[in-house]
């Protein structure tokens, strides 16, 4: 008897996690990770942020990284006008929205060509019909955790609210993600969950990560 190949009875393949590390601003640690190549790299251009890389940044540098690694700008309530001038100083591929962003405010970078990333903070109240409006005006919506700051708390949410999200818009992991997590996240049982973003618990300082410890959750996910 021949043996039927077991593929012959998966209907979808399953997809690889798309992986964002975020907050990155001393050049030879975003050098250290790009060498990695994660699909995302995170610059947080929110003044109260400890992460924040404003001035920090040397745009010839940033613009310069490889174009196989989407660099991602995060706002936090931003006029248009500075996420503009900011994306276009560091040629940034897409924009990360941790604030009160409107869904016309989404969709007018959307049409400016920008990979819109629009951030939501979870708890275990957490209505998924806020999204409702959004639907078609970004590309990810990012699931993070409530907490004190806009983001970046360094704590996971109660991940079985995800089982109320029934909308179409794919959407990536984050908040106080760990290499401890990696198993649960990759069990995959979110159908629309398409990549993780990690920052605080990779790090050495804020703003500066742990490279080796980073190199890990990367090859967890490949
Ligand atoms: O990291 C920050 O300081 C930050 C500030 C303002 C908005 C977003 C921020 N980071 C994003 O927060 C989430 C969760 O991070 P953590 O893993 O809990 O540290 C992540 O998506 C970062 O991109």
């Amino acid at each position: 008897m021949t043996a039927i190949p077991v593929s012959t009875f998966l209907k979808t393949e399953p997809t690889t996690l798309q992986v964002k590390v975020c907050g990155m601003r001393e050049p030879e640690n975003i050098g250290a990770l790009v060498a990695l190549q994660p699909d995302y790299i995170g610059f947080i251009f929110y003044r109260k942020s400890a992460r924040y890389a404003g001035e920090k940044l040397n745009p010839e540098y940033i613009k310069h990284l490889p174009a196989t690694v989407q660099k991602v700008g995060v706002f936090v309530d931003e006029s248009l006008e500075n996420i503009r001038t900011l994306t276009k100083k560091f040629c940034l591929q897409a924009v990360q929205l941790h604030g009160h962003e409107t869904p016309e405010f989404c969709s007018q970078l959307k049409q400016a060509g920008f990979l819109v990333l629009k951030a939501f903070a979870l708890d275990d109240a957490f209505d998924f019909k806020i999204l409702e409006p959004y639907e078609g005006t970004c590309d990810y919506y990012l699931f993070d955790t409530k907490g004190q700051q806009h983001g970046g708390n360094g704590i996971t949410f109660n991940w079985d609210i995800l089982e109320q999200y029934h909308l179409n818009t794919p959407f990536f992991l984050s908040g106080g993600l760990d290499l401890e997590h990696a198993p649960a996240i990759k069990a995959g049982r979110w159908p629309q969950l398409r990549g993780i973003d990690i920052n605080s618990r990779f790090e050495l300082e804020p703003g500066l990560k742990n490279i080796s410890k980073v190199k890990k959750m990367l090859k967890a996910f490949r």
